[in-house]
């Protein structure tokens, strides 16, 4: 949990009252919204509650929506229903690539280049041998040779070499002056030693030496003034260990969004509370915000805001103030209680882009962008069922987070997948979860499927490393059938 940026010490929200309510909400200093720590920094202070009573005045505005006229919600969805293609362009075409940043390389993994990284220096800086063996003077050809020294990696050997010697030297060590060619070890036969066999006097080089012969030229390797990682690169092991190899420790690299996960429900408690009366536990910000940091993202722990509409735009207000993406889950369909889209138009004035989608599961994700006090904040209304919300994450969040930190190919990898067996076709869209399985006589994976599809289950999405992409039902298609190719998404690992 490094990455997570904690907002407060609290596990309650804000417990508001509408504006038909009787005026203050007791619960809302919990949002002192101040105490957070950074990447392990913690600055936990030791104030108790009466000490951030009101500290924060920002966070304590009502919210003008008025929660109360339940008879007259809308019967019908305002929003109009668009395919999940339109959707994706429609949120790619609010981001924008965040700025950059310089960052030491050991801490750069994971991030995307925003520059072009050279090398200084050659590698090999000096002509290194490639094997275990003799440094000789190749035109002295096959035959017999006196052994002077030894050149061992590390060091640059004293001596060098004339016609009639050879010189011992391992893997990696510098070639010695004079020397043109490296014999191997096991082309060469012992003729003399010393010492009791603790000095070789005489050898013999059973094979005709060439010029040049298992020496590695000096930036044979990497030369010097090339460039060895470009500007949009991903920075892996390797490219880490290339940064190392060129002595660059520090590298400019794009941003990363700090992404705000907030849940939003009266039926929500903590993971470690026992069950009460009408109570689940919050299982949708857990899922989320170890998927961000999976991914390398910042995550701040927005908490839960409760289904009134202060309680929302308070823990909102505070999204706005500390990240650059919010993520909600729930409150976002046809319920009384789910106010989150009146609260985003009232009281932030935000842009809602769309707010149904025609897909299964996940109609009800909604897309948004704000005018926050850090600048264009993009949120995401993610419906509140586990499984859409995972789902969601996937298809919308992820290339949006991805082209914000730089990556060029910010889209979501697809493969072909042969199912297991029948499915049904829903009248939706659907991404049905499945694990990938692959047989040795078979070039293609093979998709099992993860049972029971309803967007409450969770347990659907457990070991799933794939999304089949299933078309809609038609009058043409009512279902895939065992052994079809189909198109899938890879959200996890293979
Ligand atoms: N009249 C209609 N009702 C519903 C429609 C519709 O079109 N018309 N759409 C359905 C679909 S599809 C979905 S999906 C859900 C989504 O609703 P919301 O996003 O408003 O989510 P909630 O109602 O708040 O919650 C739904 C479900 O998920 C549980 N939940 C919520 N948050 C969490 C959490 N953090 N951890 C675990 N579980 C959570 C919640 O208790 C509900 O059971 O709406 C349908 N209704
Ligand atoms: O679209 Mo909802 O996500 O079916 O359950």
């Amino acid at each position: 949990m490094d990455s997570v940026l904690n907002l407060n010490d609290e596990a309650e929200p804000a417990e508001g009252k509408t504006v038909g309510g009787s005026g203050h909400h007791k619960n809302e200093h919990r949002y002192h919204g101040e105490n957070h720590h950074h990447h392990g920094d913690n600055q936990q202070g030791h104030h108790g509650h009466e000490h951030h009573h009101h500290q924060h005045g920002l966070h304590h505005e009502q919210s003008e929506v008025d929660a109360t006229r339940i008879a007259h919600r809308p019967r019908e969805s305002p929003y109009p229903i668009i395919t999940v293609e339109e959707a994706v362009s429609t949120v790619i075409k609010h981001t924008t690539v965040l700025g950059t940043e310089e960052v030491f390389y050991k801490k750069s993994l994971g991030r995307y280049l925003a520059e072009d990284v050279t090398a200084k220096d050659p590698l090999p800086p000096f002509p290194a041998s490639i094997k275990d063996g003799y440094a000789v003077v190749a035109s002295d050809g096959e035959g017999n040779r006196l052994v002077t020294g030894d050149s061992t990696a590390g060091t640059m050997p004293a001596d060098s070499i004339k016609p009639g010697y050879c010189m011992r030297i391992n893997t990696g060590a510098p070639l010695p002056l004079g020397a043109d060619a490296v014999v191997q070890v096991e082309d060469t036969v012992l003729v003399r030693d010393a010492d009791d066999g603790r000095t070789e006097v005489e050898i013999k080089i059973m094979s005709l030496p060439k010029v040049g012969q298992d020496i590695r030229a000096v930036g044979s390797d990497i030369k010097a003034g090339q460039v060895v990682l470009s500007k949009g690169q991903c920075l892996g092991p390797s490219e880490l260990g290339i940064l190392a190899t060129v002595g660059v420790t520090h590298v400019t690299c794009y941003k990363l969004p700090i992404v705000g996960v907030m849940s939003t429900g009266n039926e929500l408690i903590e993971p470690d509370e026992p069950l009460r009366e009408g109570k689940i536990r919050d299982s949708n910000k857990t899922t989320l915000m170890t998927q961000l940091e999976e991914y390398g993202y910042p995550v701040v722990d927005l908490k839960v805001a409760k289904d009134t509409p202060t309680s929302l735009l308070t823990v909102l207000k505070i999204g706005l103030e500390k990240t650059d993406v919010i993520i909600s889950t729930g409150g976002v369909s046809m319920g009384e209680k789910d106010l989150l889209k009146s609260v985003l138009q009232t009281d932030l004035k935000a842009d809602i882009h769309f707010g149904r989608v025609f897909m299964k599961p996940g109609k009800p994700t909604t897309f948004a962008t704000i005018n926050g006090p850090r600048g264009k904040a993009l949120f995401f209304g993610l419906p509140g069922n586990p499984v859409s919300a995972v789902v969601t994450c996937n298809l919308y969040v992820i290339p949006t987070l991805r082209k914000m930190s730089g990556c060029p190919n910010y889209q979501r990898t697809l493969m072909n997948v042969k199912v297991e067996k029948d499915i049904q076709l829903d009248p939706r869209p659907e991404y049905h979860r499945a694990v990938l399985q692959w047989t040795d006589d078979d070039h293609l994976p093979t998709a099992l499927s993860t049972g029971n599809q309803i967007s409450s289950r969770l347990l659907s999405m457990s070991s799933s490393n794939v999304l089949l992409m299933l078309p809609p039902k038609s009058a043409q298609r009512q279902m895939v059938t065992k052994g079809e190719i189909v198109k899938a998404m890879v959200i996890g690992r293979l």
